[in-house]
């Protein structure tokens, strides 16, 4: 992708003298992460297929009582391999192609717990507003045809497989949603997650075509350790991580699609902070490039009508509870970040700094409680 910056690790790499730059990242990332040695055919068949692949590691103290709980995730970022005006059953089977190349990769490597991007079955076309065709790339969670290709994954490669895609509840008089559809390793449905806020902002039109969600925060106990998904825009929401956490989730992935004008400043922050607060691992992943659509769209802004939402700029990393986190992947090109994790980490973390402990929750849901009330008048004093 022309003009764009590769990634702003490799530029502090190149621009930052070698015996500052040790400082540079303990002071920006919490310390070097441990580097993955991955298997060599996984780098090569990575390297044919033109994607990025990078592993790293998160170690915890060795404990007396506990075993080490290592677990190995994996998040995809990519692009859409097809124009948007490619016929649906088109671009939705380019897309499982893609995957399906990527996930054997991930196999390789040992990853337990895969996450794609979000609505990764199609372009992010709700910018358009527009109803057909976007609408057709919906599918049921339960039995659609992602969900089984999905099953077929993780049954194959022994994997948890996080699915998140545009949903039709038939159930539901075929209302739609933006829902996790979450895979165990056995290739078992293990429920939805579905995302709790919708974007009102640019060219984020995403309540133009479904709802807030409605299945809470829940939290799956898979044999690798407990997950959540926070979908993307619950990033922002300091209390949706929480209510994740509450719930005992260890690991919380933020699948994600987001531009380089509105979030790329607060990226490296929200998912980052939310790690340290709630003594867990989380895994925010963005989609890659510039997506193009055929009619124009305006952003309600006055401004011209446009054929682009912007650029998506990856950048897809993991946090940890203590506060370090990987490097990110590139802002261009398709990957495939691999990293391993010893949940133990969690409750040492939690042991140290005691936010759940200190965290008051019980004066703040009372408080809070009155806050939403209509007749709330706020606590100011004046002179
Ligand atoms: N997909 C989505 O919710 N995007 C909104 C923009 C953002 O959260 O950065």
């Amino acid at each position: 992708m022309e003009g764009e910056l590769e990634s702003l690790e490799s530029c502090l790499e190149r621009h930052i003298p070698p015996q500052d730059l040790v400082e540079v990242k303990r002071i920006l990332y919490g310390g070097e992460t441990r580097k993955l040695s991955l298997p060599a055919a996984a780098l090569s068949s990575a390297q044919q297929r033109d994607f990025e692949l990078q592993g790293y590691g998160f170690d915890a103290a060795a404990e007396q009582l506990r075993r080490p709980r290592i677990v190995r995730v994996g998040l995809v970022q990519n692009k859409i391999p097809l124009p948007t005006d490619t016929a649906v059953a088109v671009q939705v089977a380019a897309l499982h192609r893609r995957i399906e190349e990527i996930v054997e990769v991930a196999a390789m490597c040992g990853v337990n717990i895969i996450c794609f991007q979000e609505a990764w079955t199609m372009p992010f076309a709700f910018c358009t507003r527009e109803k057909l065709p976007w609408t057709e790339f919906a599918e049921s969670a339960e039995d659609g045809m992602t969900t089984k290709f999905c099953q077929e994954l993780a049954k194959k490669y022994n994997m948890v497989v996080v699915s998140p895609i545009l949903e039709r509840d038939e159930i539901h008089g075929g209302t739609l949603w933006n829902t996790a559809v979450v895979i165990s390793n056995s290739g078992a449905l293990l429920g939805k997650s579905r995302k709790n806020h919708i974007p009102r902002v640019g060219d984020f039109n995403e309540s133009t075509y479904y709802m807030e969600g409605n299945t809470g925060h829940p939290v799956f106990q898979t044999q690798f350790g407990t997950i959540a998904v926070n979908i993307c825009f619950g990033r922002h929401h300091p209390l949706n991580w929480l209510m994740y956490s509450l719930n005992g989730a260890e690991i919380i992935f933020n699948p994600s699609a987001t531009i380089g004008t509105l979030s790329e400043s607060l990226w490296p922050i929200e998912a980052r902070n939310a790690a340290i607060a709630n003594h867990c691992f989380t895994c925010p992943i963005n989609r890659v490039g510039t997506e193009y659509y055929k009619n124009a769209f305006t952003s309600g802004d006055g401004g011209e009508a446009h054929h682009d939402l912007g650029h998506f700029y990856g950048s897809s990393y993991v946090a940890a509870p203590d506060g370090s986190r990987t490097p990110g992947l590139s802002r261009t090109r398709d990957g495939l970040l691999v990293v391993e994790m010893d949940l133990n980490l969690c409750r040492q973390v939690s042991d140290k700094w005691n936010f759940k402990m200190t965290g008051r929750y019980e004066m703040y849901a009372d408080k809070l409680a009155e806050a939403v009330q209509p007749c709330f008048t706020p606590n100011i004093i004046g002179e």
